[in-house]
């Protein structure tokens, strides 16, 4: 990757009074690459993302897409309002539980219809074309699209949440904990949908995850965060299958699987020097 294209993180830092939860924080995502964030919970994965899209100000460090630097502008009086919501709209995120996220008085196609309207100026009809052919892109139908989301399953409503951020354009899809909440044959489904759009758009994918066979199956580059510090990088087969820090192999050993036994994670957890003070 050349300095100039893709998503540069550099020396990212937040505290929260004298908790530091972010600590010096880098990382680079080439375009139309995944990159995992692991590490347990309370670890910082949740709050480096949000200093990303610019739900939190970081203490510290710098945000570049494409060699613009996300944070610059703040001239007096901020960014103007069109530049904010092209930043915006480069690098859009996708939560655990879109429920939460979506309104529920709005149907389906109208929440992906309001992306359009407020980022593209497209006439009426041309946005109807785009809300059924991004719908499409999701595998979900005019039926979907008329409902509320409280009439779809799990599965379907991530499937809208997906649409909502693709409806954007964006550069970046952050996923934080995405798949989490959904049975595991819903996650497969969805994690295959993502890796076909990634191919076909060209987008980078940041996924926040404590869960590693999300990471294998959809990564190519992990970093591993303990305590708000990257404590291992690279790419995804090398880390998972040669870990080179204590503490991702604690991560890997507290995976449950036949044989596993909580009594050696204490042991390991010790080795990886233990819990935070
Ligand atoms: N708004 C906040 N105010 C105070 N402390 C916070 C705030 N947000 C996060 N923290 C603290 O910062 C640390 C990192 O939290 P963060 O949510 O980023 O971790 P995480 O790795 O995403 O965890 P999880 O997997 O449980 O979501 C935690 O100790 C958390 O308690």
């Amino acid at each position: 990757m050349t300095e100039t294209s893709g998503l540069a993180v550099r020396g990212l830092r937040k505290a929260y009074g004298d908790h530091v939860a972010v600590d010096d924080v880098s990382f680079t995502l080439a375009p139309g690459s995944s990159l995992g964030i692991v590490g347990e919970s309370g670890s910082g994965k949740t709050t480096t993302v949000r200093m990303l899209v610019g739900l939190e100000r970081a203490d510290a460090g710098s945000v570049t897409l494409d060699g613009r630097d996300r944070s610059a502008g703040t001239r007096r009086g901020g960014p103007r309002r069109a530049e904010r919501l092209a930043r915006a709209r480069e690098i859009q995120m996708v939560f655990q539980d879109p429920y939460l996220s979506l309104d529920p008085r709005i149907t389906v196609g109208g929440c992906v219809d309001e992306v359009l309207r407020l980022h593209f100026r497209l006439g009426p009809a041309a946005r109807r074309a785009r809300v059924a052919e991004l719908l499409d892109q999701v595998g979900l139908g005019p039926r979907e699209a008329a409902a509320l989301p409280r009439a779809l399953s799990g599965g379907q409503r991530q499937r809208v949440a997906i649409a909502r951020a693709l409806a954007a354009e964006p550069r970046v899809l952050v996923l934080d904990e995405a798949v989490a909440a959904l049975d595991v044959s819903i996650q497969a489904q969805i994690l295959e949908l993502l890796t076909g759009i990634r191919r076909d758009a060209g987008i980078g994918y940041l996924f926040v995850t404590h869960d590693l066979g999300v990471v294998r199956h959809i990564t190519e580059e992990v970093v591993v965060l303990r305590h708000g510090r990257v404590v291992e990088s690279g790419a995804t087969d090398r880390v998972l299958g040669a870990p080179e820090h204590p503490y991702t192999r604690l991560l890997l050993d507290s995976v449950p699987r036949r044989g596993w036994d909580p009594a050696r994670i204490d042991g390991a957890r010790a080795a990886a020097g233990g819990p935070r003070p």
